[in-house]
This record gives C-alpha cells, structure tokens and sequence, in this order.
C-alpha cells in the first residue's frame, strides 16, 4: 500500500473539479463536466486523460503505469524539460529532464465558458534537488494552463527568472490513444526534414503520409499541425500548435514496449505518440525575464 501523499491547500475549486489522492495516493485533479471528463496530476504537472462528451478517451495512459513520487507516469502528456531525451549535452540524465519528475503547484482552477482552466507552475525552487537539476541549475518559472472542454488546450510558458541567457529543449509529450497504430495514418508533415532515432540517423525528409510497419522514432523539424487518423475508432485527432518548431513522432513497436515494464508487449498498439516540441537546434533561447509560451489543442473529430 502506497504512502498517501497530504493533499495541498488548493484555492476554491469550481464545481466538477474535485483534489483527491489518486493512483498511488498521488494528488490528482479530476474534472468532470457536461463537456469532457479529465484528469491531471500535480506530479509531472502531467495530464493522464481527457475523454470529450461522446467519444472514447482520446488521452492514453499505460495500464502499467508507475504513479511513484520518484518516477515519471508513463502515459499522458509528460512535460519534458530542460531537456528533451538525452539533451545536447553527454551528462543530461534523467531522460527528457526533470520537470516530469516533479511536483506542481496548482495557482488556479476556474470555470470558464463552461470550460475548465486549471494553472500550475513550477520553479527551480520546487525542483530543487531533483537528479538533473545539477545539470542545469538554473532559476527558471514554469506555467501550464490545462484547459478541458470539447477540446483539450494546454499551454506551457516558460520564463527565464535568471539574470543570464539560458537555452533549453522541451515537449509535450502526448500519448495518444488509437484502436490500433498499425492502421493509423499521420497527415501534416508533408515535406519535413526529419531525424530517425532508430534506422539511418538522416536528415531525411518525409514524403507523404506517415504510416508505421515498425519501431519509429522521428524528430521532425515542422511548425504545421498534424492529423492522425485513426479507421479502427472511426476519428480523426488534430494536434494544432503555437510556438513549436518540432514535432517527434514515437510508436515502441513489440520489442522496445515489452521491454518497458510500464508498458509491457499487450498494450503498445493502443498508443501513438505526437510530441510538439522545441529540440535539437530549435530549442528556445530566452534573454533574462523573458518567456516563451508553446500552446497545443488536442481535438477529435469522427470521420
Ligand atoms: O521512456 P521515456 O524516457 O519516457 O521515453 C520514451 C520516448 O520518448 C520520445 O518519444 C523519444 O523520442 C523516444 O526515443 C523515447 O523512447
């Protein structure tokens, strides 16, 4: 049985939002509206679901994920940063940096149009003493504003508070649930230059629609939205976004999942990953107070 996690003090919640301990006695924020059911976590900041009025849940999340303050959920919308994967530089550990390790706070939740917005931050001063904040141990303030309703937007600022240029990689790492990655179809990148982590590194560029026959482990270097069209569940899902350069494009296949103990060989079929992302040499570049702010909204439509 899993220690339970004291809940935070939490500003008034609107009605449909409720503060409970979750999978692992972990803080979680569920929302259930007219609109959407949703749910983000305070650990990761890390939304692990969103299933619009309607429709099945359009946000995946592993049957075998580890909700463990030490470890990142597998599934969701990991927020990776300072670094994404390995980072530009040899000492960069854990993978995809530390945010996705740490807990947030949540500053705000409200109903909006029948809509609910929540906002949680994140300081250097709450990651304090994480594995790889020794790495990069540098005052930054992070702000995630998760807005659930027919769509699901989630926008994350980020504000150097340092008194020095700092550089840094980062993405929204959505899981999303499909019937079966073998049939899906990726429309959108068209054209892109792209990196492939797992055959000939490239650059290469992609022609047409993407489709998967294997592993695939992308960094595409693409500003567009991208559409994933998915004949098993009837839909389409649009990833629309602002202020990302890159767009990483990841199925585990058989091998890498079932090697993965929170994922495991029965259920990587059910999952693609479209990550809009900064990385590579498109990671931002932020003067002292300045901020960036990359905004996603997740949308699905029957087709
Ligand atoms: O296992 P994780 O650290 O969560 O990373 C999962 C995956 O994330 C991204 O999609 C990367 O491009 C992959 O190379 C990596 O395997």
């Amino acid at each position: 049985m899993p220690a339970t996690t004291p809940l935070p003090d939490v500003p008034g919640l609107p009605a449909g939002v409720t503060l409970e301990n979750g999978e692992g006695g972990l803080p979680v924020l569920r929302v259930e509206t007219a609109r959407a059911t949703g749910e983000v976590y305070l650990h990761g900041g890390q939304v692990t679901g969103w299933t619009p009025a309607g429709h099945a849940p359009v946000i995946w999340t592993s049957p075998r994920a580890r909700f463990e303050p030490d470890a990142a959920i597998r599934g969701g919308i990991p927020l990776c940063f300072p670094w994404f994967g390995p980072g530009r530089e040899p000492e960069m550990r854990p993978a995809h940096g530390f945010a996705r390790l740490a807990d947030f706070t949540l500053l705000e939740a409200r109903e909006d149009d029948g809509d609910v917005a929540l906002t949680l931050r994140l300081t250097d001063e709450d990651a304090a003493g994480l594995p790889g904040t020794d790495v990069w141990p540098f005052p930054f303030e992070l702000t995630c504003q998760v807005r659930f309703g027919s769509t699901l937007r989630v926008a994350v600022t980020t504000r150097n508070t340092s008194a020095h240029v700092r550089s840094y990689e980062e993405a929204q790492h959505a899981y999303l649930a499909v019937q079966d990655v073998r049939d899906v179809r990726i429309t959108g990148l068209d054209g892109a230059p792209y990196l492939d982590k797992v055959g000939t590194p490239g650059p290469h560029t992609q022609r047409g629609e993407l489709t998967f026959a294997g592993e695939t482990d992308r960094i595409y270097g693409s500003t567009s939205d991208v559409t994933v069209h998915d004949p098993g569940l009837g839909r389409r899902l649009t990833v629309t976004k602002q202020g990302s350069a890159s767009t990483i494009v990841w199925s585990p296949w058989s091998a890498k999942a079932a090697a993965m103990a929170d994922l495991g060989e029965e259920h990587w079929t059910g999952m693609v990953c479209v990550e809009p992302a900064n990385v590579l040499h498109d990671g931002i570049v932020l003067e002292p107070g300045a901020s960036h702010t990359t905004t996603v909204t997740y949308a699905v439509e029957r087709s």
